[in-house]
C-alpha cells in the first residue's frame, strides 16, 4: 500500500522511512531512523524532485505510481547525486522512458559515473538562474555548490513559494506519520538530530552554507522541502537562524563541554574533579562525555553547541589515546572554531598527550587554549587542587 502525504494541492510527499538502518552513511548512528524525502509536482507537466535510497526503493516507486495515478512522469529533477537520493534514477527511467532528466553538467557527469548503464533519452541541462515551467508551477534552479557536494542545486517553485532544498535543512530521524514542522515537537524531539546532522555532514562547509542563505534571503519562501526530515511551513525562522549560527561557527550556549578518554579511570576521575570545580565556580551548563562510549558524531554536535570545551586524555604509546585523537581530528576536519579550550593530559612515565592535543588544536581556527595545560602523572594529586581551581577560573573567565 502506498504511503504519501499532500504537501499542497499540487505537490505530494512520496518519500519513505528507514528505521532498520543502524548508521547513516555507515558512519553516524541513527537510533530514530531516517527519512528519504521526495516530492511529485502535478501540473500540466509532472515532475519528481529527486528519488530515494535503495533501501526504500519498493515503497518509493509505489508512492510515485500512486500519486501520478496513471499519468506519465515528464521531469525528474536531480538536485543531489548522493546515492541516498539518486539510487532510483534508473528505475524511474525504466518505468517512464519518456522522462526528461533535469540536472546541471556535474549532475549528468555523476549519473554516468555512478550508473554507467543508465541512459536517459531526454536530458535538460540547467545552470544557475535557469527556469522550467510545468504549467502554473515554475521551477527556478539555484546552485548550492559544496552544500555538501559540488553538483548540489536547490529549486525554488515560485507559484507556491516552495524551496526544495536538497540536503540543506535536513535532519536525521524517520517521520512518524507527521510531515510538517507544526505537527511535531521540533525543539524537544528533533533539534538534537538536526544539529548532529548539520554539524557532521554539512558542518565543514560553513562559508558555502552562508552563500546559500544569502541566496535564500532574496526569495520569498513559504515552505522548505528538504530531502530528510520534516517539511517547514510554520516556524521557518527557527531553522534558518540555527543554520546561520552553525554555519558561522558561533556557539549556541555559554556552557562547558567536557570530553575525556580513560582506560583505568584516573583521567576520568580528574575530569570529574574538574567538572565539580566548574560547578563550584558557578557554571550550571555542563555536559560530560566519555569519548570511548559516546559516538563521535554526538560529541561534534556538542562541540558546535558550547563555547567552552575541556578535553582530558591519557598518553598512549607516546601518542594520544585514540578516541580523543579521533574527536579532535574530527573537530578540525569539520572546521570547529571560536572556542575556549582547556586541556588535561595524563601519563605514567612520559606524558605526551598534551603536546599532541595542542598540535591539533593550534592548527584549528580561533581556538584559545587555557594555559598552562594540566599535566598529571597517573592520577590527579591533592597538591594539584590549587592549579585546578586557577585553571577552571581561567576557563570560565
Ligand atoms: C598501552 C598503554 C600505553 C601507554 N603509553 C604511555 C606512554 O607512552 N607514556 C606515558 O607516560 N604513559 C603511558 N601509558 C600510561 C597511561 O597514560 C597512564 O597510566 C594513565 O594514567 C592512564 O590513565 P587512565 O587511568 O585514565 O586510563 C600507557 C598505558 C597503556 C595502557
Amino acid at each position: 500500500m502506498h504511503c504519501t502525504r499532500k504537501v499542497t494541492d499540487g505537490i505530494h510527499w512520496v518519500g519513505a522511512n528507514d528505521r532498520r538502518i543502524a548508521k547513516f552513511e555507515n558512519m553516524f548512528p541513527v537510533p530514530r531512523g531516517v527519512s528519504y524525502n521526495s516530492y511529485v509536482i502535478l501540473d500540466e507537466k509532472t515532475a519528481l524532485m529527486d528519488t530515494a535510497d535503495s533501501s526504500v526503493a519498493e515503497r518509493f516507486m509505489e508512492n510515485v505510481t500512486a500519486v501520478l495515478d496513471g499519468r506519465t512522469l515528464d521531469y525528474l529533477v536531480v538536485q543531489h547525486m548522493e546515492p541516498d537520493h539518486c539510487a532510483n534514477i534508473a528505475a524511474i527511467i525504466e518505468k517512464y522512458p519518456e522522462v526528461t532528466v533535469v540536472g546541471n553538467a556535474k549532475t549528468m557527469q555523476m549519473i554516468g559515473q555512478f550508473y554507467a548503464g543508465t541512459k536517459a533519452e531526454h536530458t535538460f541541462l540547467v545552470k544557475e538562474g535557469d527556469k522550467l515551467s510545468l504549467g502554473e508551477h515554475e521551477l527556478n534552479f539555484v546552485t548550492a555548490p559544496m552544500v555538501h557536494w559540488p553538483e548540489v542545486m536547490v529549486t525554488y517553485e515560485s507559484k507556491e513559494k516552495i524551496l526544495f532544498s536538497a540536503d540543506a535543512f535536513g535532519t536525521f530521524g524517520a517521520l512518524n506519520g507527521t510531515l510538517f514542522d507544526d505537527e511535531i515537537f521540533f525543539d524537544a524531539v528533533w533539534m538534537e538530530d538536526a544539529r548532529r546532522y548539520y554539524t557532521n555532514i554539512v558542518g565543514k562547509y560553513g562559508p558555502q552554507v552562508q552563500a546559500l542563505l544569502k541566496k535564500a534571503a532574496g526569495l520569498d519562501i513559504a515552505m522548505i522541502c528538504p530531502l530528510h526530515g520534516p517539511v517547514w511551513r510554520n516556524d521557518l525562522e527557527l531553522l534558518l537562524e540555527k543554520y546561520d549560527q552553525w554555519s558561522r561557527y558561533e556557539a549556541e550556549e555559554d556552557g562547558v563541554l567536557i570530553v575525556y578518554g580513560s582506560m583505568y579511570g584516573n583521567t576520568e576521575n580528574a575530569a570529574e574533579v574538574l567538572a565539580a570545580e566548574i560547578a563550584e565556580q558557578g557554571m550550571k551548563n555542563i555536559k560530560m562525555y566519555d569519548a570511548s562510549v559516546t559516538d563521535c558524531s554526538y560529541l561534534i554536535a556538542e562541540a558546535f553547541r558550547y563555547n567552552r570545551i575541556v578535553v582530558a586524555a591519557p598518553t598512549y604509546n607516546a601518542g594520544l589515546f585514540a578516541p580523543i585523537e579521533h574527536f579532535l581530528n574530527d573537530m578540525k576536519a569539520l572546521n570547529v572554531q571560536n572556542k575556549k579550550i582547556a586541556l588535561l593530559e595524563n601519563g605514567t612515565w612520559a606524558p605526551m598527550a598534551g603536546k599532541h592535543m595542542r598540535a591539533i588544536v593550534e592548527s584549528m581556527k580561533n581556538m584559545e587554549i587555557v594555559e598552562p595545560v594540566i599535566s598529571i602523572k597517573s592520577a590527579l594529586q591533592p597538591v594539584q587542587m590549587e592549579e585546578v581551581r586557577t585553571f577552571v577560573g581561567e576557563l570560565l573567565k
